[in-house]
């Protein structure tokens, strides 16, 4: 099963410029996260602080017990191992056709003879749909291939954390539907942990089991879906409706005079874009038939069901629903209706759902005007680690 990552009181700045701070989640081993927010919210900065190829300033981040802001680089090392990063733009080798990209974690890492390899590449290739394409050079595919060609190659270790920064970027809707259910089936077969970062509304809605979402420096929420989906939290809401309705601007802030400029539009017949309010949840992705059982989704009943008297009204009748539906012949506990959940405004400290962002939330005093970036201090990885010798979580091409 894959391992957990928790993140604590995790704070990340460029030069003056903060990019989120006191960030706490925990990504549940063998279940699939997803982190959202708008552009420029740090969801890439965290996924990279979570391999350690930034270094968050303050906080610690645990994964699979060890803390990977004070281990040796020695450990860090053989951590990395456990990761599979597939980057925004699949970040493979200009100069090496699909094959070899795919094959260079297992030679950079493994002993494993040449025969071996290739029946690793070519399951994987398999996977990914990219049988045939194996001698193509990245720059003579299209960009939906170069990225699960990425995927393929964060594959081939076996790893125990899967990273998917942007798995929908360039990609048209259907494309990014095989992608998400690619993930899913992945996650049946080998159990891994998987955090997907994204801003697809229908990706959010039907893949993760988590969700979470980073919005004006700070982490909003974290929890399971059916928390997030069900959420008035207002920049949840309009993000997951994908409106111009809410704290969510063009530029990072917006100001409460736009607010009510943009209200009174609407007010007057304009479109605030976006779909339709969408009430209620969604069906979640599931493994394509033929697959193993996917494990997450009998853990994750067992832990949400737990947690589900600490959780919103509106949650908990989402979850029930959902256990109902998918898991009729098993007891389930009847939810607590609403008065053990004390913590409508998300502002309780003692807020027992596990990983469930941070819950002080309440920043709308927010004091950074101008989407300024002069702390942009830093084009390359804050490590300095380099090319040689990276792994597939590490892989940096053209
Ligand atoms: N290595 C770096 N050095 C300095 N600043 C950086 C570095 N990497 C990212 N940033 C800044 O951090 C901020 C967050 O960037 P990031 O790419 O994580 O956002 P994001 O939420 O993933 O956005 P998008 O959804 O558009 O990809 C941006 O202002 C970016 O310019």
């Amino acid at each position: 099963m894959g391992v957990e990552v928790s993140v604590e009181g995790l704070t990340k700045s460029f030069g003056v410029q903060k990019i989120w701070q006191d960030v706490s989640l925990t990504l549940p081993s063998g279940e699939v996260s997803a982190l959202l927010g708008p552009s420029g919210t740090g969801k890439s900065v965290f996924l990279k602080s979570l391999i350690g190829l930034l270094r968050p300033e303050e906080g610690k981040i645990f994964v699979d017990g060890t803390d990977i802001l004070q281990c040796s680089s020695r450990e860090l090392y053989e951590i990395r191992k456990l990761f599979g990063v597939l980057f925004q733009d699949g970040a493979l080798f200009g100069s090496m056709n699909l094959y070899d990209n795919v094959a260079f974690p297992l030679r950079e890492h493994t002993k494993k003879s040449e025969s071996d390899i290739r029946a690793i590449v070519m399951e994987k290739l398999e996977l990914t749909g990219l049988i045939g394409a194996e001698d193509k050079l990245p720059g003579e595919i299209s960009g939906g291939m170069r990225k699960r060609a990425g995927l393929a190659r964060a594959l081939v270790l076996d790893p125990e954390i899967i990273l998917v920064d942007e798995p929908d970027s360039g990609l048209d809707p259907v494309r990014t539907t095989y992608i998400s259910q690619t993930l899913i089936d992945i996650n049946a077969e080998i159990d891994a942990t998987i955090l997907i970062v994204s801003h697809n509304i229908n990706l959010a809605r039907t893949v993760p089991d988590n969700i979470g979402m980073l919005f004006r420096r700070q982490l909003v929420m974290f929890g399971p879906r059916e928390v997030l989906l069900t959420s008035d939290e207002p920049v949840v809401k309009q993000f997951l409706n994908g409106t111009m309705i809410g704290p969510i601007g063009m530029s990072e802030e917006k100001d409460e005079a736009q607010m009510a400029h943009e209200q009174a539009l609407v007010d007057a017949g304009h479109h605030a874009g976006g779909v339709d309010d969408v009430e209620g949840i969604v069906p979640q992705m599931k493994a394509t038939p033929g697959t193993p059982v996917r494990q997450a989704v009998g853990r994750r009943q067992e832990r949400v069901r737990q947690i589900m008297h600490t959780l919103p009204h509106s949650a908990q009748v989402a979850i029930q629903e959902s256990l109902d539906s998918t898991d009729p012949g098993q007891q389930t506990p009847a939810y607590a209706g609403n008065q053990a959940y004390e913590n409508p405004g998300h502002e309780n400290p003692g807020h027992e759902i596990p990983g469930h962002g941070n819950p002080g939330y309440d920043n709308p005093g927010y004091d950074n005007p101008g989407y300024d970036n002069a702390g942009y201090d830093n084009s390359g990885y804050e490590t300095g680690y380099s090319d040689q010798g990276r792994g597939p979580a590490q892989g940096r091409g053209q």
